[in-house]
């Protein structure tokens, strides 16, 4: 396998590669579909492809965990791009099927909640069972193992499928975040519009644990843009936090975070700084007062005067 592949989870015909083909450096790529996430990241961490592309977020179901237990678990990797896609589905069918004729339908487990709506409404008797992935479940509908499958119109082609609806999204302007991650290496550039992802341990099981390790964002003006907590696998109630804070690990604020995070948990796991999709940098509010990189270079200044006695 070549070295400079991009893997996404496969079949021809996912929201994934749809998602990667909007990166430029997708065009010049060899992408390789893989049967699974895991699948996707494992070539990865064998040096057999330079990055994985994967969903990590959906704006109805929310974090897409398989991706997120890749991230805190195994062979560290971490996240250089991420991409934002617009998701509507369309039911795809063999040609010449009816609404009425539709008993089984499939999909990806993500894409369940965002047609439930519309299956309760339009196929109230309709089975559905899950796919590997939409494209995957317009692969099973082509074999005859289903009637009907929940993916991207432009998968119906690849399938000899036709669309029997379109638009199908129980919420206006559904999302899904995909990701591309390789092994770790030096982070994205700063852009003055970035994310800082990180994945964090509790140490002893005390009153206000969440807190300090919040505080430290909290208190050097540091935004956090979501946080999602999964469990280790060690044990009933042992859970790390998976986190992603507004700027760049090259700023002042979020790196002096980050020390001090490494100070009280027992572990934290760099997972990357990179550019923020779909914010511009004229929309990034500018940092809390005494928080911007200049004021942190001018207290240092001052501290290493103080100690010398020069103030
Ligand atoms: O890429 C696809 O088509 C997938 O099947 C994956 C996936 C996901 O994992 O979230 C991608 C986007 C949709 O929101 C639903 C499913």
């Amino acid at each position: 396998m070549s070295a400079t592949r991009y893997t996404y989870l496969g079949p021809e015909g996912t929201f994934t590669e749809a998602a990667l083909r909007t990166l430029p450096e997708a065009a010049t790529r060899e992408l390789a579909p893989m049967v699974s996430v895991p699948a996707a990241f494992d070539a990865v961490r064998a040096g057999e492809a330079a990055g994985a592309f994967a969903a990590i977020e959906n704006s109805v179901e929310g974090g897409v965990t398989a991706t997120i237990d890749e991230l805190t678990g195994g062979e560290p990797l971490m996240i250089y791009r991420e991409v934002l896609l617009p998701i509507t589905f369309a039911l795809l069918v063999r040609p010449g099927t009816a609404l009425s004729d539709v008993r089984t339908v499939t999909g990806h487990p993500v894409a369940q909640p965002q047609v439930r709506g519309w299956l309760r409404g339009h196929l109230p008797d309709a089975a559905w069972e899950s796919a590997a992935s939409n494209a995957d479940g317009a692969r099973l509908v082509r074999e005859g193992k289903y009637d009907g499958a929940f993916a991207g119109a432009f998968a119906a082609a690849t399938y000899g499928l036709e669309p029997l609806v379109t638009e199908i999204h129980d919420a206006a302007n559904a999302v899904t975040r995909f990701v591309l991650v390789g092994r770790p290496g030096r982070p994205a550039a700063r852009t003055g519009a970035d994310k800082t992802s990180l994945v964090i341990w509790l140490g002893e099981d005390q009153p206000g644990a969440l807190l300090d390790l919040l505080q430290e964002f909290a208190v050097r003006g540091v935004n956090l843009i979501q946080i999602q907590s999964r469990p280790t696998g060690e044990g009933m109630g042992k859970y790390c936090f998976a986190i992603d804070a507004e700027g760049h690990v090259a700023e002042r604020r979020v790196s002096e975070a980050l020390m001090g995070l490494r100070r009280i948990c027992p572990q934290v796991r760099f997972l990357g700084s990179y550019p923020r999709a779909g914010v511009a940098q004229a929309d990034v509010r500018p940092p809390r007062a005494g928080t911007s990189d200049a004021d942190f270079i001018e207290a240092a200044e001052w501290l290493a005067r103080s100690q010398d006695g020069r103030s």
